[in-house]
């Protein structure tokens, strides 16, 4: 099966507050998204790399593509108003019969155990999803105040995840929800289950200014 590897890097960054969106930021004199593509790119040597980028960042992109002499083969195209709109313009890319990582570009330092056994997983049962067990106490918040939760009842969900293309092409045919913050979510409104496998906790999505001092730490 041909596997296909989209990787979401159409956002602003707003979260982290500066005027280069947070995939571009250097760690170690490299832009974050290029860990990302490497990790991929060495993990499934055959995989098609498609690059969902912020329409008007791609030249900047491939200014840092040139710059940094980065030789790793992949396609680009343009993002959209939400992750959701991105994820869909990337899908354009790919063919039905194949299994399809979708993988934010910020999350750089997947492991790459949990890529492997996403697509091992998602071709034979149709999607993968990775996710970790919570580590902290939780608490639900209501008008009358908070109460304790079971963390036992939660977890804590990441990317890649993974899907056979025909179940995620036929599940993205679907007008936008807000309730759609990740590829499972769309795929449970489609109306299947979702399968999780287990990820791995340095593969923290780079959001907040303080997660690039974690981030240093895990280079
Ligand atoms: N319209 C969008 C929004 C998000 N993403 C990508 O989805 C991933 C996870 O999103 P998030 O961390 O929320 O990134 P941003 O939307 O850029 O951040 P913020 O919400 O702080 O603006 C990121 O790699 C981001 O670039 C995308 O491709 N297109
Ligand atoms: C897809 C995701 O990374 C899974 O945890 C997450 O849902 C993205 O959320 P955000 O609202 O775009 O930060």
């Amino acid at each position: 099966m041909q596997k296909y590897v989209i990787i979401v890097a159409g956002g602003k960054g707003s979260r982290m507050g500066t005027a280069t969106p947070k995939q571009f930021l250097e760690l170690a004199g490299k832009p974050v998204l290029m860990y990302t593509i490497e990790k991929f790119a060495h993990t499934l040597p055959t995989a098609k790399l498609i690059i969902v980028l912020p329409e008007a960042e791609i030249p900047l992109w491939e200014s840092l593509v040139k710059a940094h002499d980065f030789a790793i083969a992949h396609t680009t195209t343009a993002g959209g108003e939400t992750r959701f709109h991105s994820v869909s313009n990337g899908l354009k890319l790919v063919e039905r019969g194949g299994v399809v990582a979708i993988h934010d570009g910020v999350r750089p330092f997947v492991a790459n155990e949990v890529i492997i056994n996403s697509f091992e997983t998602a071709e034979k049962t149709g999607n993968a999803i990775a996710a970790v067990s919570l580590k902290d106490s939780i608490r639900s918040i209501s008008s009358s105040g908070s109460k304790a939760e079971d963390r036992s009842a939660f977890k804590l969900i990441q990317t890649p995840q993974t899907f056979r293309t025909d179940l995620i092409l036929d599940a993205f045919n679907t007008a936008y929800q807000p309730f759609f913050t990740d590829d499972a979510s769309v795929a449970e409104h489609a109306g299947h289950k979702v399968n999780l496998i287990e990820g791995n906790y340095e593969n923290i999505k780079i959001t907040t200014p303080e997660d690039l001092k974690v981030a240093q730490a895990f280079l």
